[in-house]
């Protein structure tokens, strides 16, 4: 990737995975060497509790079958968490160009390594794609074995039709990314649940997903809302060349908070964590107030 380039569209951007990040990331040496260097990179920032979200993946030629990547990727996770103080979760994704037996797959895989690690399932993928009314018996198995669940949701104008938000949140979502072309009634909706926000200033504002700037980003509509707790994130720190602490040095600057201001929006997805009561004691202990 050209150093630089940070402007990957929602045309350009899912094929920089299906065309050449797949297939440089292609054996379990390089399986490895990118989940640490995430790993490595969140540390380095200052994270102390990260949520990681992967599609599981077979690899035909390296014979690593989706259960063999899930586990590789735990493998590495469970290693860096014991000499870390950064504590690290893994979602499992379901693409919304899946069908529902690929689905299922997802949320099987999330069940057998639940208490090794896996903490969600996710629905991702190109927004323009698929019908996702087919995914609800997956979601719905998904919670049945109190799985959490995060949706990418209205990232693009198709993608934000009453009938799909709506089908959507009969999910019964925990957590939404994005949430940008949001009509009011489903604001309303997403509030009165207090669901957790998962916002992505530099995605959206590089990918062109929203108009204008920093300053014109949806964030300013939600931190005013009391109840959804929003965990400012990063989608993806590769493609958009953003940390997490740039992050929080964006919203600083374009929305004028101050460090006290700051502090408290960054302690406060802590309530909406997938991680379990025990890491939100851990977290509530050492982060700032
Ligand atoms: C604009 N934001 C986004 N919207 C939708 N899906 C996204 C995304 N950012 C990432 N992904 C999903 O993550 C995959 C790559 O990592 P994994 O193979 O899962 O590890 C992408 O192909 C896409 O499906």
């Amino acid at each position: 990737m050209p150093v630089g380039k940070f402007d990957y569209d929602l045309e350009t951007f899912f094929p920089l995975f299906s065309k050449y990040i797949y297939a440089l990331c292609n054996n379990h040496a390089s399986l490895i060497y990118t989940t640490q260097s995430v790993l490595k990179d969140f540390e380095a920032d200052g994270v102390v509790y990260l949520e990681l979200r992967t599609t599981p993946r077979a690899i035909p030629s390296a014979d690593i079958t989706k259960d063999d990547y899930v586990r590789a990727i735990l493998e590495c996770i469970k290693s860096f968490n014991a000499s870390s103080t950064m504590k690290t979760n893994l979602i499992l994704s379901i693409d919304r160009r899946n069908d529902i037996d690929t689905a299922m797959h997802v949320v099987d895989l999330a069940i057998a390594y639940h208490t090794q690690g896996v903490v969600g399932v996710d629905l991702c993928g190109d927004p323009a794609v698929g019908d996702v009314s087919i995914f609800k018996p997956a979601f719905t198995k998904a919670s049945q074995h109190g799985l959490k669940i995060t949706l990418h949701f209205a990232e693009c104008p198709q993608s934000s039709t009453q009938k799909e938000l709506w089908t959507l949140l009969s999910f019964n979502p925990d957590r939404l990314g994005h949430v940008i072309h949001v009509p009011d009634d489903v604001k309303q909706d997403i509030t009165k649940r207090e669901l957790g926000l998962e916002l992505c200033l530099s995605c959206n504002v590089h990918a062109k997903m929203i108009t204008g700037s920093f300053g014109d980003h949806h964030f300013g509509w939600w931190k005013e809302k009391a109840g959804c707790a929003i965990a400012l994130s990063t989608d993806d720190v590769g493609v958009f060349g953003s940390s997490l602490s740039n992050e929080y040095a964006l919203v600083a600057e374009h929305f004028g908070l101050d460090r006290k201001k700051i502090y408290k929006l960054a302690r406060a997805p802590i309530e909406i964590i997938f991680g379990g009561e025990e890491e939100k004691q851990r977290l509530r202990g050492i982060m700032w107030e």
